[in-house]
């Protein structure tokens, strides 16, 4: 049967076999497309593990007021060395991350045809689905499934989300919120970490975005020689990613790719391009990407928090002094955009064209 999807009236469904599609049928190796050129291919078998001292932070010892400024200086030289750090005891009960998970698993499980009726590849959607199909442009494919949604107000985004499956709305919808919550501590204390006060960007946040990035990596039969996404940093001021299982990796100060472990009920809290150029480069907004593997799905969830499009950032002026000039120029989101749309998959990193040459 063919198709047209909602946004996207040039996508027929007949025409697409998606990676779910692709996996559930069990096929032996991948498409062409999705084959990387040698120099881009993932190198499973030299994946270094992250430094051994990068143990989680237990967020309830901030609790603890003469813990403070021990777990401060932890933050600091995670986000300095790094630009990531997992959290534990954050507050997010066990049932709401693992109820995101299912939802997700559930939703990416429907039929091709549903799920392309969100296909779109207008970032101003309020909910865009995504495969290789959104893709073609970059000749490239990656092998990821994706759904991604506005979500802060909540209230203002809600309605548009998928209602199949039924719980979608009600359990991702608590994970989006309950995220939002910690996100607001977490950059309090990440600025605190910096010697900025802690309410440093309180009244930018109002007036910036959260999207959640729901993302599912169908098990793969060759996954040497594929990415699940290709290297990047995430343009906002904070990341927060539920994992179901190991795939992200970040690279290290020596280009090396580190996988990030899992670890029990954790959530993996990476620093933006916004952190970064606020900070004055003190904290690294790492590059990392997503690897699959050939023994089940994965499903990230990744909560990208981000200031308002037009809003220009810019080092922090009490981190500029004669010693330590502006690294970076200004930038947008808007910018980051249309960079985007302009540069290879393979080498869109906007962060690099702000950097300024002393
Ligand atoms: O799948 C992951 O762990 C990474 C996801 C990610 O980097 C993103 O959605 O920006
Ligand atoms: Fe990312």
């Amino acid at each position: 049967m063919e198709q047209k999807t909602q946004n996207n009236p040039t996508i027929t469904t007949s025409t697409f076999t998606g990676v779910m599609e692709l996996s559930k049928m069990g096929a032996a190796s991948v498409p062409s497309s999705y084959i990387l050129p040698p120099a881009y291919r993932p190198n499973l078998g030299t994946i270094n593990d992250p430094e051994p001292h990068l143990a989680p932070i237990d967020m309830s010892l901030f609790q603890q007021p003469h813990r403070r400024p021990q777990i401060l200086e932890e933050i600091r030289l995670a986000c300095k060395e790094l630009g990531f750090f997992q959290v534990i005891n954050h507050g997010i009960p066990p049932s709401v991350m693992s109820g995101a998970l299912d939802a997700a698993t559930e939703f990416f499980d429907l039929p091709q045809e549903e799920k392309l009726t969100f296909a779109s590849g207008d970032v101003n959607e309020p909910v865009r689905y995504g495969t290789s199909l959104n893709q073609l442009k970059d000749k490239i494919h990656f092998w990821r499934d994706f759904i991604k949604h506005y979500s802060h107000p909540i209230s203002k985004w809600i309605d548009a989300w998928p209602s199949n499956p039924q719980n979608y709305k009600k359990q991702m919808g608590d994970y989006t919120q309950a995220v939002y919550m910690l996100h607001k501590q977490l950059v309090e204390i990440v600025f605190e970490s910096l010697g900025l006060g802690p309410k440093y960007i309180d009244e930018d946040i109002e007036k910036g975005s959260q999207a959640m990035a729901v993302n599912c990596y169908p098990r793969c039969p060759q996954p040497d020689l594929v990415l699940g996404i290709p290297p990047h940093s995430d343009y906002g001021y904070l990341t927060i990613i539920l994992q179901s299982q190991q795939g992200l990796e970040i690279m290290d100060c020596d280009n090396r790719w580190c996988r990030i472990p899992i670890q029990k009920g954790a959530l993996v809290i990476q620093i933006g391009d916004q952190l970064e150029i606020m900070s004055n480069g003190q904290y690294r907004s790492p590059i990392h990407r997503a690897t699959v593997n050939t023994e089940s799905n994965r499903i990230s969830i990744a909560s990208l928090h981000s200031l308002a499009l037009d809003r220009r950032v810019a080092p922090a002026l009490e981190l500029v002094n004669e010693q330590n000039p502006p690294l970076y120029r200004q930038g947008s989101f808007t910018e980051f955009l249309d960079f985007l749309s302009k540069n290879d998959v393979m080498e869109r990193r906007y962060l690099d064209t702000l950097k300024i040459n002393l």
